[in-house]
C-alpha cells in the first residue's frame, strides 16, 4: 500500500490519430506528498495536460492505477474522486451572476456529494443510519449542513481577503473581472472546497508576474496546510515548488 498522499503508477495515454492510435506517454508513475507543490514541465505537446487530467480521472484515452490516502482510486466514485481530487482548467470557468455566486456553487456542489456519499453509505449500515443526522461536518467552516448560511458572504469576503483578493467585489460579474482577478476567484472557489490534491493547469497563464506571484503565494499558503498541488507551468520558476518532474519523449524524469 502506498503512504504517499496520491500515487500513480503505469499511466499510460492513447489519443486518436491519423495513423490509428498515438501513445502519448505510457508505463508512468507519480507520487506527491501532502503539503508538496510538484512542478510538471515539459515541451508543448509532451502531454502534461492528459497526464493532469488522467489523475483528474476526467481523460477518457488515459488509464492507470491511482492511489489517494492509499486508497486506490477503483473505491472512490468519480463524484467522490473530484471532492478531494480538484482539476483547474488554464481558463477559469465562472458560473452565477456575480463573484459570491461563483464562488459559493461549487461549495454546495462539494456539501451535496459529500451528502450523496454518506446516504450511500448509510443505507449499507443500519447502525450508520442512526448516527445520521448527528453527525456534525466538519468541513473548513465546522458548520452544519441544515441552511442556505452556510458559507456566507462575510465568509467568504474573509476568504479572499486572506487570500489576498481583497480587490475583488462579491457583487461584481465574472465577466466584469479582470484576467488576474478571474484566476484569483477560480483558485479561492476550488480551495473552499478543500480538496487534499490541486491540479494547476497554467493556471498563472496570461497573467502579469504581479498577479502571477499573488496566485504563486495563495498555492503556497494552501501547501503550508496541507494541501498537495501540481503545477504546470510555461513561466519561469518563481521558487514555490518544491520539486519540478519533466515530463518529454513519454517518460516522466
Ligand atoms: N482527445 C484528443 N484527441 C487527439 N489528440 C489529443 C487529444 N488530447 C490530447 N491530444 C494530443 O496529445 C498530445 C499531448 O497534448 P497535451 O495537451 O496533453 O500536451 P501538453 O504537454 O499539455 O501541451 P501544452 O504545453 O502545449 O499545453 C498533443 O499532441 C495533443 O494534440
Amino acid at each position: 500500500m502506498s503512504t504517499y498522499l496520491f500515487s500513480a503508477r503505469d499511466m499510460t495515454c492513447t489519443v486518436p490519430s491519423q495513423d490509428g492510435e498515438r501513445t502519448i506517454f505510457q508505463g508512468l508513475s507519480f507520487d506527491i506528498d501532502a503539503g508538496e507543490i510538484v512542478d510538471l514541465v515539459g515541451p508543448s505537446g509532451a502531454g502534461k495536460s492528459s497526464l493532469l487530467t488522467a489523475f483528474a480521472r476526467l481523460n477518457p484515452h488515459a488509464d492507470g492505477t491511482m492511489f489517494l490516502d492509499g486508497r486506490p482510486a477503483t473505491e472512490f466514485s468519480p463524484q467522490q474522486w473530484r471532492r478531494r481530487v480538484a482539476y483547474l482548467p488554464q481558463k477559469p470557468v465562472l458560473i452565477g451572476e456575480n463573484v459570491a455566486q461563483v464562488i459559493r456553487l461549487p461549495w454546495t456542489l462539494a456539501i451535496r456529494n459529500d451528502d450523496d456519499a454518506e446516504q450511500d453509505a448509510n443505507r449499507l449500515s443500519d447502525r450508520r443510519l442512526q448516527a445520521h443526522g448527528k453527525r456534525r461536518r466538519s468541513g473548513i467552516w465546522g458548520t452544519t449542513h441544515n441552511g442556505v448560511d452556510m458559507l456566507p458572504d462575510a465568509k467568504i469576503r474573509a476568504t479572499l481577503d486572506a487570500m489576498g483578493c481583497d480587490d475583488i467585489d462579491l457583487a461584481r460579474a465574472p465577466h466584469d473581472l479582470s484576467g488576474g482577478q478571474a484566476a484569483r476567484v477560480s483558485l479561492a472557489r476550488t480551495l473552499l472546497t478543500d480538496p487534499s490534491l490541486l491540479l494547476a493547469d497554467e493556471v498563472d497563464a496570461g497573467l502579469d508576474d504581479a498577479n502571477a506571484a499573488k496566485v504563486a503565494a495563495i498555492l503556497s499558503n494552501a501547501a503550508a496546510r496541507g494541501m498537495a498541488v501540481i503545477r504546470i507551468r510555461h513561466r519561469p520558476p518563481d521558487g514555490v515548488a518544491t520539486r519540478t518532474v519533466t515530463l518529454d519523449e513519454g517518460g516522466l524524469r
